[in-house]
């Protein structure tokens, strides 16, 4: 029998984080490969996304620090006043996304992957439609196809966007002004990200949230610390139980504030600009999915934990979906770790993700991180499974490292089994909390049990040792 023959072993359909990862992987393991892509390469992440915002939050926690008098006093230290400069600010981020497109775009070159430009779509099983950025439309073949088209910004009904006054993250990282008020609409990532850098730069705000509380996505015993320091202690007014039902761009711009529950009009607010930070939707308009078979679950691709497309609960042969169009954990490094997973699935081995094992950080002055369950998910997973739960609390005030550096508000929650002391979840708030639940989340990866991490040695005076006094605590109670 003969084998067909294809254009490609694997063609990825976009370039962000999740079809890099893919794309790179499969090459290195000798298959012949193509990337399509139909904007900037590296997608959201590099572009509009991670990049460009931390590197305006690593400029801006620059300023807050010199200019938190109280706090450089409490060292003995007088600053001068503190100036900066808006557009070096904005180019620094540039700067570095362009540095992190051409790197990434010379890796994939460099593995032997075959970039082709425009806006790709399915056509049938094994097939990808190119159209190129010239008009010119092909059909290539591939063995397997990858679908990574990742996300863009949601944007509630009611509100225009003009870019300038009215705008998403998109234009947020470009940091083109600095309004004197702006109005975040969401207080989830993006949100507070961006009400960090804004209040470091002078600005005030007002944060805008349809739950009935403010960073509603977050631990409960996480979100009453932080949003004491992160929002109550700065220039930053909430208002929560409310929609923005209307926002026109303009010199004010005016929003319309609705109560979620009465469904009434309770406020007008006249403001200079407004960020609309309301979560993300999938890209799969323009996909022909249905060429194929797959309906979206509100325009997500369902898959399995190998990463296979599913009709009917089924999996498709040869067609793989990765990263934020799969509606996952909508995060860079979820989306590198599936389009891996992939590959190692198309390559043959039966390899599945473990979502409970990924770490999440929110990069604000200082960091939220979490990984694992949520106390809630926890409760349930133990009265399903008919286990005692454990929840120890371990303070940053108690710590040498913090102390010194005179940045001790902060809290780690740890969550285990207490039967067989396996770790579950933890959550962090304070001094590089991002960097600190690494060590949890390698701990859950792993499925290890506190009383052995309770013996391992941390460094002395560190950070680290918060998470090693939680993981004694917890210790303590385990069930012998
Ligand atoms: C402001 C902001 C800050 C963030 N910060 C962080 C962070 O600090 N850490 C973190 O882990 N995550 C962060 N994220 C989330 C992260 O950016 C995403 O989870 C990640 O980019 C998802 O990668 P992806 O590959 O799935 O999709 P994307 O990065 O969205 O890439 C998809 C690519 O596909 C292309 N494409 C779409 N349709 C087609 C088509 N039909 N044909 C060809 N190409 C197509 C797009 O142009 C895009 O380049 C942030 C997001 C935002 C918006
Ligand atoms: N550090 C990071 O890893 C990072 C940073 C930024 C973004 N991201 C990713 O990007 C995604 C999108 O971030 P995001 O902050 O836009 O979404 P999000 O889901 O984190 O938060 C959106 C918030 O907006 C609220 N909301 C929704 N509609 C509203 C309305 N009409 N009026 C008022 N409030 C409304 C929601 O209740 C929620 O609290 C996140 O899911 C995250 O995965 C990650």
């Amino acid at each position: 029998m003969s084998e067909i023959s294809f254009d490609f072993d694997l063609i990825v359909v976009g370039a962000g984080y999740g079809g890099f990862d893919a794309a790179k992987h499969a090459a290195e393991a000798g298959l012949k490969v193509a990337i399509v892509e139909s904007r900037d390469m590296g997608g959201t992440c590099v572009n509009r996304g991670c990049v460009p915002s931390k590197a305006l939050l690593a400029a801006s926690g620059k300023v807050r620090e010199l200019a938190d008098v109280p706090h450089l006093s409490e060292f003995g230290i007088h600053s001068a006043p503190v100036r900066f400069e808006r557009k070096k600010i904005a180019e620094h981020a540039k700067n570095l996304v362009e540095t992190i497109r051409k790197n990434l775009t010379k890796t994939l070159e460099r593995s032997g992957v075959e970039i082709l430009r425009g806006e790709g779509r399915l056509e049938g099983n094994q097939k990808v439609g190119l159209r190129e950025t010239n008009g010119v439309d092909r059909i290539f073949s591939a063995r397997d196809i990858i679908l990574a088209t990742g996300s863009d910004p949601f944007v509630p009904p009611g509100i225009e966007i003009d870019g300038r006054t009215v705008f998403t993250s998109d234009e947020a990282i470009n940091l083109e002004w600095l309004p004197r008020w702006i109005a975040i609409i969401g207080s989830g990532y993006i949100g507070l990200e961006f009400a960090d850098i804004y209040t470091a730069l002078g600005c005030e705000v007002t944060m805008i949230e349809a739950l009935d509380k403010v960073m509603p996505t977050f631990d409960p015993d996480i979100t009453k610390i932080a949003s004491r320091n992160l929002i109550d202690k700065r220039d930053i007014e909430t208002r929560a139980g409310v929609f923005a039902t209307k926002v026109k761009p303009g010199c004010p711009v005016e929003v319309e504030l609705t109560d979620a529950k009465s469904r009434e009009v309770i406020e007008e607010l006249q403001v200079d600009a407004v960020l609309v930070a309301t979560g993300r939707v999938p890209s799969t308009e323009n996909l022909n999915l249905q060429s194929v078979g797959v309906e979206t679950t509100r325009g997500f691709i369902p898959i399995d934990d190998q990463m296979r497309v599913l009709v009917n609960e089924k999996p498709v042969s040869n067609l793989w979906a990765v990263g934020d169009v799969t509606g996952k954990l909508m995060l860079a490094h979820t989306a590198a770790a599936q389009g891996s997973i992939a590959v190692e699935n198309i390559l043959g081995k039966a390899i599945e993700i473990d979502y409970r094992s990924i770490p999440a950080a929110t990069f604000t002055h200082p960091e939220i991180s979490s990984v694992g369950l949520s106390e809630e998910e926890a409760k349930d997973l133990a009265k399903n499974e008919g286990f005692e739960l454990g929840i120890v609390r371990s303070y940053f005030k108690a710590n040498s490292k913090a102390l010194a550096e005179l940045e001790s508000d902060g809290i780690m929650k740890l969550i285990f089994n207490k039967e067989t002391g396996e770790v579950l979840g933890a959550h962090i708030y304070g001094l590089h909390a991002a960097d600190l639940i690494q060590e949890v989340s390698n701990a859950i990866s792993r499925r290890q049990r506190v009383n052995d991490l309770a013996k391992e040695v941390h460094t002395h005076p560190t950070l680290s040792e918060v998470v090693e006094v939680a993981y004694k605590q917890a210790s303590l109670q385990i069930k012998k």
